[in-house]
């Protein structure tokens, strides 16, 4: 664990807050679909793809999963783009094709082998640029060629609706969290640490009594710091931050920033730490990996603040819980049991692209997404496109 610094304030008491709406009564349904989700997350890591059988209320089964990964050309051409408004020109193009048909990859190769074929696909995309406040939220990724090349209808653009009516548009998983998590004690928090991190709060007055939000960076400046001094993809296991110092002062330097005082809902852009690696310049590689592990934590910490109670405990998912360092020091500066999702039964590889299929059948039920306690939407909120093949 990377010690307490000094200079950080520490959680304070959980203080009551507003709470989000409580769910309408399910519509009736009696059937389920087969969908497919898939996930191209902000790490960049390649395309996370799942299918469960679902009503889109209840995961009533779990299948398979696997992670296609980009190679560094592909991953290159990706970074490139980020940034990005408009995908109207021959690169934009060419990219809106081609992870449509790397997404129908790998779809292929997690079917592979088995009769089954899909009802739905939901399909996120990769983001370019996400900036709720000016109305935009952009997506590269194009859903009617995938749904073309699969011959099975996709739900994509899930974000938009409710960044057009105000909301943050994201994140879009709280639903899902809360339908996994029926029938565990709460309140619970469940925090998916990619490269960028965000929290679900799972209250105890039914499925839609949820606070979410992005806390800060994930493993995004991490892995960029890691990627420069040595071009490996990441800190595996921790290794680096195990064996460097943290650097308080730069710690603190990091936390000024206006973002983590901000109540919630809010939502981050991978951009939003484009300032991160001027503030640690100079460290050692692994000082300076063990000053970003700790900028995770300390943002979570923060985050803690602006829940409305102390959750029951916290389980982790996406690729930080893989990291020791990361673990530990987020149970002892969080001061309450941290787990990673497993404990809990359930996939925090695949996690993320299980949520875009729950959300297609949403979709296809007419069921909200998004809500004023996730996303700030002004009211539950149905959302995505269905395209047909
Ligand atoms: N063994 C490991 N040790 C340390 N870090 C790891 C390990 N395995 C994965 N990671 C981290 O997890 C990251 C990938 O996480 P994940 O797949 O959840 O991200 P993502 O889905 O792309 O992001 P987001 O949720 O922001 O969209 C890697 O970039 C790496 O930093
Ligand atoms: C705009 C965008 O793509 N945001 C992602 C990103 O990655 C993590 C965090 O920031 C979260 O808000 C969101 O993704 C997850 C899948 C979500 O919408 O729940």
């Amino acid at each position: 664990m990377i010690p307490f610094p000094k200079g950080l304030s520490r959680t304070p008491a959980a203080r009551p807050g507003p709470l989000g709406p409580v769910a309408d009564a399910p519509h009736g349904f009696g059937g389920t679909w087969l969908a497919v989700g898939l996930m191209s997350g902000t790490s960049m890591d390649g395309i996370d793809a799942a299918i469960i059988e679902t009503d889109g209320e209840t995961v009533v089964g779990v299948g398979p999963s696997l992670t296609l990964p980009y190679d560094d050309a592909f991953r290159d051409r990706l970074r490139a783009m980020l940034g990005r408004t408009s995908l109207d020109d021959e690169d934009g193009r060419r990219l809106h094709r081609d992870l449509a048909l790397r997404h129908a990859e790998a779809v292929r190769a997690l079917l592979k082998g088995s009769e089954v074929t899909p009802d739905l696909i939901g399909f996120h995309g990769h983001t370019l640029w996400h900036d709720p406040k000016a109305g935009v939220t952009v997506q590269a990724g194009d859903p009617a060629l995938l749904a073309r090349e699969l011959g099975v209808p996709v739900v994509a653009d899930l974000r938009q609706a409710d960044v057009a009516a105000g909301g943050e548009g994201a994140p879009l998983v709280p639903i899902y969290h809360a339908a996994l998590a029926e029938g565990l004690d709460r309140p619970l928090v469940v925090l998916n640490i990619g490269g960028v991190a965000n929290v679900t709060w799972i209250g105890k007055r039914g499925p839609k009594d949820l606070i979410a939000f992005d806390t800060g960076p994930g493993n995004g400046p991490l892995d960029d710091w890691v990627a420069r001094h040595t071009g490996e993809p990441c800190d595996r296991d921790g290794r680096l931050a195990a064996a460097g110092s943290l650097d308080e002062v730069r710690l603190l330097r990091l936390m000024d920033h206006a973002y983590f005082a901000r109540p919630a809902p809010k939502s981050l852009d991978r951009k939003d730490f484009d300032h991160v690696p001027g503030i640690v310049e100079g460290l050692s590689l692994e000082d300076g990996a063990t000053t970003l592990t700790a900028f995770i934590v300390a943002a979570v910490v923060q985050s803690a603040t602006h829940l409305p109670r102390s959750p029951v405990r916290w389980v982790v998912t996406g690729g930080g819980r893989h990291n020791p360092v990361l673990m530990d020091t987020l149970t002892g500066w969080l001061g309450a049991p941290v787990q990673p999702v497993e404990a809990v039964g359930w996939n925090g590889d695949a996690l993320e692209a299980q949520a875009f299929a729950f959300l297609a059948a949403r979709h296809r039920r007419n069921l909200p997404i998004t809500f004023p306690g996730t996303t700030g939407a002004p009211e539950p909120m149905t959302g995505g496109r269905l395209y047909r093949p």
